[in-house]
């Protein structure tokens, strides 16, 4: 295991601890994420879980968790997930791994979002990170049209396609001077589904640095 791998699973682990018997807990989505889940099912807590993707719903039932259809659930006590950069107020960016979007929906509907990371991930300025946009599939030419003022330069993943059928396109060189701005002007362009800015939602963050776990915490929760 890499030093950063020890820092994920050492900021799952701190995460976990707050998880208690018959809570509903959102699973979030890829490696640090994983760890968390791998926590959860080590503890055999009586709780139920939703997830953010296939893949952590599989992972999760593979070790033991009952996993809930999230169409069926209005609201969770806790959401576990990492993210691709997040900065000392708890503004992120996720979706590397294209899960953004039901990443968003499971964080806005839990009581406590908390975000795992390793220190590699902390950052001073969110716009040096790409930033994942899902688009609906008919929309594409027009969307990334209509992207192109935002950002330096906007990348389709080849032959990728999210859980939801969607397509995305990463957004680099963007400015992060108003983040809430562009947030607004992303979901105001038909045919974008969701993107990768978090900057309300989350609630805490585990951040591991070398074997150290630091917790942070939104002061003021404007939710
Ligand atoms: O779509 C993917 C998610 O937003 C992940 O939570 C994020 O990319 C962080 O993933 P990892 O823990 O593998 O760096």
């Amino acid at each position: 295991m890499t030093d950063r791998d020890a820092d994920k699973r050492l900021a799952a682990d701190a995460a976990v601890r707050e998880i208690r018997d018959d809570m509903l807990v959102g699973l979030g989505t890829g490696s640090t994420a994983a760890y968390a889940i791998a926590a959860l099912a080590e503890r055999r807590l009586r709780i139920e879980t939703v997830a953010t993707s296939e893949a952590s719903a599989a992972l999760a039932r593979s070790l033991g968790l009952i996993v809930r259809d999230f169409a069926d659930v209005a609201r969770v006590d806790v959401a576990i997930d990492g993210a691709d950069a997040i900065d000392g107020v708890l503004r992120a960016v996720k979706g590397a791994g294209g899960a953004m979007l039901r990443e968003k929906v499971v964080a806005t509907a839990a009581d406590r979002m908390i975000v795992i990371a390793d220190g590699s991930k902390r950052a001073e300025r969110l716009g040096a990170t790409k930033l994942p946009i899902e688009i609906l599939p008919f929309a594409r030419r027009f969307v990334i049209d209509r992207l192109a003022p935002w950002f330096v330069h906007c990348e389709e993943r080849p032959d990728y396609r999210t859980d939801n059928g969607h397509i995305v396109v990463d957004g680099y060189g963007w400015d992060d001077g108003a983040p809430e701005a562009l947030a607004s002007a992303l979901m105001a362009i038909p045919g974008v589904v969701g993107h990768g800015l978090f900057l309300t939602e989350i609630d805490a963050a585990y951040i591991a640095d070398n074997g150290i776990v630091t917790r942070l915490e939104r002061e003021r929760n404007p939710r």
